[in-house]
């Protein structure tokens, strides 16, 4: 039997997680599809941040460091990213953008693992994580391996020559997601170090970075997190690698005691060497704030909603849109999926740009990709419905066949 609107009401009203979309703040009308590269406005934010720009920054001036705490905020905010991610505080630093803190982390391991040469990775990784392997592999002459994305080329290719297996959790493209745990302890048996991309998994999936034994991870601030545009980004390191952790960009902020201003740079103890300079703390401060709607919300319980929006969009796309030519880009087995499904379509950019018009906010991935994002904590099952709805009547239109669809913009 087909799924019926009220159907989508009833899943509504009983899920456990509804009330969580009043921490947020969306344009009236507004579908967003697209919490998994720019989460939505936390409803505290404004205040938040205009107190954090009068009064910390106006009134308190450089006093703020001390009085309001400044000083110390990124390990405050690690402490809140840390137990989404299956880590504990001391393993969880909170600054740079995601990029910067792979450079480190790659670095970092690279050293520990120095008898080694290959930085192996898959060929659809999220290009920003590729461009930074580059850089380094430059620098530190490494080489680079790079298999297809089926988890078993990835197994294959890992011998006794990879230092390091890099990869990004959950695909930005096909939201297909890697077991952790098993491409963990393969890596590990051939002595390799692993960096895990959590890019489109903190805030979304429910991550157990110490129970699978995972050596460093990195992620982003603005995504699942809804820190806010550029927020600060995350690194992880595994407690046993700590103290032998050594990072290249040493700036103060990871020094022992920045304030005692010495000529010789030694590293902070623990997670804090993984700082860098001084942090963009009205940025930081946003995070923070965000991070608080994260307080009681159950995991397990927000992967399950993840995974039942994933499959009832896939669910209606059969029932409702199998005349227009969609594929489905992702894994249809929710296990195998993180909180996003791709459909293909060869007129994917147009029809997206229709959807947005109509106020359902998806995006468009080369080549062919339509990409929805489904962020557990706002997302209802009603806005699933009503996407699949507007797409079919998109379609049976025609209307996504328009000029001011068909012409690319800047970001996509
Ligand atoms: C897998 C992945 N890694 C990293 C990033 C972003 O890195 P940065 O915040 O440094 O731009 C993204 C998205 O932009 C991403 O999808
Ligand atoms: N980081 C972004 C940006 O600076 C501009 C526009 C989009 C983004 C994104 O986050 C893209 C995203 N990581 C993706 O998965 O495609």
């Amino acid at each position: 039997m087909k799924l019926t609107k009220q159907d989508c009401i009833d899943l509504d009203a009983r899920d456990q997680l509804a009330a969580y979309r009043s921490k947020f703040t969306l344009p009236e009308g507004e579908v967003y599809l697209d919490g998994n590269s720019l989460g939505a406005m936390p409803a505290s934010l404004p205040a938040r941040m205009q107190e954090a720009v009068a009064k910390e920054w106006g009134q308190g001036l450089i006093r703020s460091w001390n009085d309001a705490g400044w000083i110390d905020l990124p390990q405050r905010v690690a402490a809140k990213v840390a137990p989404l991610i299956g880590a504990t505080a001391a393993e969880v630093m909170v600054g740079d953008s995601t990029s910067v803190n792979l450079f480190k982390a790659l670095a970092a391991a690279l050293r520990i693992n120095s008898g080694r040469k290959v930085i192996l990775t898959e060929k659809g990784n999220f290009p920003t994580d590729l461009y930074i392997a580059q850089g380094i592999a430059e620098l530190f002459g490494s080489e680079i391996r790079y298999v297809d994305s089926d988890p078993s080329a990835i197994a294959d290719a890992l011998d006794d020559s990879v230092a390091v297996l890099m990869l990004t959790h959950v695909n930005y493209r096909s939201g297909a997601v890697y077991d952790m745990a098993a491409l963990t302890r393969k890596a590990q048996a051939v002595g390799a170090l692993t960096i895990w991309d959590l890019a489109h998994s903190a805030g979304a999936l429910h991550v157990e970075l110490n129970e699978v034994n995972a050596d460093f991870a990195v992620g982003c601030g603005y995504k699942y997190l809804n820190g806010g545009p550029g927020a600060p980004a995350f690194v992880y390191v595994a407690q046993r690698h700590l103290e032998q952790v050594r990072q290249p960009l040493s700036g103060w902020h990871g020094h022992q005691k920045p304030f005692d201003f010495v000529q010789q740079y030694q590293p902070a103890p623990g997670i804090n060497r993984m700082q860098c300079g001084t942090p963009p703390l009205l940025s930081m401060l946003a995070l923070d704030a965000a991070l608080d709607v994260f307080s009681g919300v159950d995991m397990q319980q927000l992967r399950n909603k993840s995974k039942a929006l994933g499959d009832l969009f896939i669910r209606l796309v059969d029932e409702q849109l199998s005349e227009y030519g969609f594929g489905i880009g992702s894994p249809r087995d929710c296990n195998q999926r993180g909180s996003q499904v791709a459909l293909t379509h060869p007129q994917g950019y147009a029809i997206v740009q229709a959807l947005i018009a109509r106020g359902i906010t998806g995006d468009f991935r080369m080549p062919d990709i339509l990409r929805f994002g489904f962020a557990p904590l706002y997302v209802r099952y009603i806005d699933v419905h009503h996407t699949v709805e507007t797409l079919q009547q998109i379609m049976a239109s025609g209307e996504w066949n328009q000029e001011k669809f068909l012409t690319k913009k800047a970001v996509t």
